[in-house]
């Protein structure tokens, strides 16, 4: 039975590079690892959907904050069997994304409207992918708070440099990005569903072998 790490963070934050970098360092001790990315593009639809709506195209899904979420939420439950395997067969199973992901996200875009919607639509994410979708839920979360300017630069570097990842309406949308990043964090303080730890980006000695302790 693995331990289940999600990493969570902005766009930008660096949460591939995190992952990857866990990887290499158990992976270098002989654990046994597996890696699930979401949204999982070219293996859902839903994924492909959501993907799509954020660059413009399927008419005003995109408006929707709900209607969004649910897409990424779909995609979540339809991999589900397989996340349960590989926490079946492996110590550790990292997720780049996961359930609270949607419940900042959402949470950030309805906040606008006022700080009830923003609560509401963080519970209405718990509800759905956790007691009615019945998702693992995570042994570890981990924030990557790094600041909010420097995500942002990240992410329109690599948009200049990997043709496969310019920005969508999400990654343009600086207001929404920094909304989001409150989001995390009240999350991150009130311990939203399981463990969170909050790490700024800077390497933290010793962590792969202690989120295993
Ligand atoms: N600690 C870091 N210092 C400098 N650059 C970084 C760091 N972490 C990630 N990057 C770079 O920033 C970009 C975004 O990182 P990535 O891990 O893809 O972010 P995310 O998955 O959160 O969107 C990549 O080009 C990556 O090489
Ligand atoms: C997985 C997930 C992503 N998102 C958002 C975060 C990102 O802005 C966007 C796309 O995910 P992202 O991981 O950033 O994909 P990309 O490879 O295109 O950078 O979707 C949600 O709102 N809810 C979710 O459950």
């Amino acid at each position: 039975m693995a331990t289940f790490i999600t990493v969570e963070g902005i766009d930008g934050a660096g949460k591939r590079t995190l992952v990857d970098g866990l990887r290499r360092g158990w992976e270098a001790d002989g654990v046994r690892v597996a890696t699930i990315a979401f949204p999982r593009y070219g293996e859902s639809v839903h994924a492909d959907l959501s993907a799509e709506a954020l660059r413009g195209f399927h008419g005003d899904v995109t408006d929707s904050a709900y209607a969004m979420a649910l897409l990424f939420a779909l995609d979540r439950r339809e991999a589900a069997p397989a996340l349960r395997s590989l926490i079946a067969e492996n110590d550790v199973v990292v997720a780049d994304r996961y359930v609270a992901s949607n419940a900042a996200y959402t949470a950030a875009r309805v906040a606008e409207r006022s700080t009830g919607a923003a609560v509401a639509a963080t519970e209405w994410v718990r509800a759905l992918e956790f007691d009615r979708f019945d998702l693992p839920v995570p042994d570890w979360q981990l924030f990557l708070g790094v600041p909010v300017e420097v995500a942002a630069q990240r992410a329109v570097d690599r948009a200049e440099t990997d043709a496969g990842r310019d920005r969508d309406r999400y990654e343009r949308d600086a207001a929404l990005q920094a909304r989001v990043d409150e989001a995390y964090r009240g999350l991150a303080a009130a311990q939203w569903v399981s463990p969170w730890r909050v790490l700024s980006g800077d390497p933290v000695p010793g962590l792969a072998a202690e989120l295993l302790a």
